[in-house]
């Protein structure tokens, strides 16, 4: 048995309800087998926690970790114009190996900022997959599906194949999902086939969905709905557990039409500012009992993969859109970037909160800095003051993948060299 006590830290467990206290947690076999004020085990290793508070790793539920290769390249553009003439070029040049290296740095800058797991839409997810499993974090993983052309059903075989060889690797880590890319890049019959294979083969989804209003006006057009009334005339929200990443431009019916559903939103604040986007009706989603998460989305647009940076982003724009301070507190925003987060990738049931018998997937924050004293209020330091530089350690299935900030499994100059050079190769020309 491989044990770890963590001693004398201040631990938020996230579970609704209970209030924070001092205390220790002991972590044998990957899993949380003590948790509480005064741990007495024998352990391999211990981590003396003082002035440290743990709490359950964040978990961004929409990324496309090898996009980190594309980070500040192209900024300042409307969204279709950056995916068209910018990232959909840069992408068709990527290598295997390149997604394998530019979702390794995405991966390095995830531990750095207390990220312990991730659900990720891209290509070559093999590559995606292997770096998951070498770097030791967590992950959801899906083979975006664009089907504009007819492609002899190449993608749907890649989707396939990579749930079918990667679910369950790394001691469950991964995870797998099908991901019809959004509803601007997907007609119904495609669509329709992923559907119900997913319901058949009980086999979530990930799509992005009506990010912009050039989204709603393209989907008018052609069928004369909007976008949610489109997957959900397909039968989407029907008994699958569906993902869906921003959901910023929805109105009233289409709330009400996902009231019920089987996963939930994933809210991209940072993005969704940063390219214009609107204001996700995160408030009525909750209200409505759709379970909302919070992603990052990929650095090409979002340019930083730092959680705490959009758990201040998620609050601050709720306030700001119903002219009310009150609403989004830190608490809830925190929940949205743990638990919440971890029902839309299905792994609630194993991490997301800090309790005897989940997962051991925890970060401890040090709080010995100008910026997080004094404690009063321990959640609105955390969702308020905290950055993603703050986290000393990261640990994933009882593994220290960071501490005090040095990384364990993961060698950052090598990253460096593979990711310098391959980025610059990448946008050549662009
Ligand atoms: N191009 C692939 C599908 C890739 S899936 C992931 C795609 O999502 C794209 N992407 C990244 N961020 C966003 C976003 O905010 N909205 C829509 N697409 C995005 C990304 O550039 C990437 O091409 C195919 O032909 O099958
Ligand atoms: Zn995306």
């Amino acid at each position: 048995m491989k044990t770890l006590l963590i001693k004398d830290c201040m631990i938020l467990t996230m579970v609704e309800g209970e209030k924070p206290f001092l205390g220790d947690i002991w972590i044998a076999d990957g899993r949380i087998a003590k948790i509480g004020p005064s741990i007495e085990e024998e352990a391999d290793r211990v981590i003396l926690a003082k002035n440290r508070v743990a709490m359950p790793g964040l978990i961004n539920a929409h990324n496309h970790a090898s996009m980190s290769l594309l980070r500040a390249f192209s900024d300042d553009l409307k969204l279709m114009d950056w995916l068209d003439k910018k990232m959909l070029p840069a992408e068709a040049r990527m290598t295997r190996e390149d997604v394998y290296w530019g979702t390794t740095l995405g991966i390095a800058e995830m531990i750095a900022s207390g990220t312990t797991a991730f659900a990720d839409m891209y290509v070559h997810m093999d590559a995606v997959a292997q770096a998951v499993l070498d770097s030791g974090i967590r992950a959801s993983l899906t083979r975006g599906m664009v089907f504009l052309e007819d492609d002899g059903g190449r993608r749907m075989a890649e989707a396939l194949n990579l749930i079918d060889n990667w679910t369950g690797a790394g001691d469950g880590r991964i995870t797998t999902m099908l991901g019809p890319h959004a509803p601007y890049t997907c007609p119904p019959e495609p669509l329709q086939g992923v559907i119900e294979l997913a319901r058949k083969r009980q086999i979530p989804l990930h799509i992005h969905l009506a990010e912009t209003i050039e989204e709603g006006e393209k989907i008018r057009a052609k069928y004369d709905q909007t976008p949610t009334e489109y997957l959900h005339e397909l039968g989407m929200f029907h008994d699958t557990h569906v993902l869906l990443a921003h959901a910023v431009h929805l109105n009233e019916s289409d709330v009400a039409l996902l009231r019920g559903m089987r996963g939930g939103v994933a809210h991209n604040p940072v993005s969704n500012l940063k390219l214009g986007c609107g204001i996700a009706p995160v408030r009525e989603l909750i209200e409505a009992g759709v379970t909302v998460g919070m992603g990052t989305d990929g650095a090409g647009s979002a340019t930083t993969l730092d959680m705490f940076a959009e758990i201040k982003a998620a609050t601050w724009m709720q306030k700001l859109k119903h002219g009310d301070p009150t609403v989004l507190p830190a608490e809830a925003a925190l929940r949205m970037a743990t638990i919440e987060s971890a029902k839309l990738l299905a792994i609630d049931h194993e991490v997301g909160t800090l309790e005897a018998g989940k997962r051991a997937d925890l970060i401890l924050i040090d709080l010995d800095k100008p910026h997080l004293l004094p404690v009063h209020d321990i959640h609105a330091l955390l969702a308020y003051s905290a950055t993603g530089a703050d986290v000393d350690t990261t640990i994933v299935n009882g593994e220290i993948l960071m501490h005090q900030r040095q990384f364990q499994t993961l060698h950052w100059e090598e990253i460096k060299r593979e990711a310098t050079a391959r980025a610059s190769r990448l946008v050549e020309g662009l």
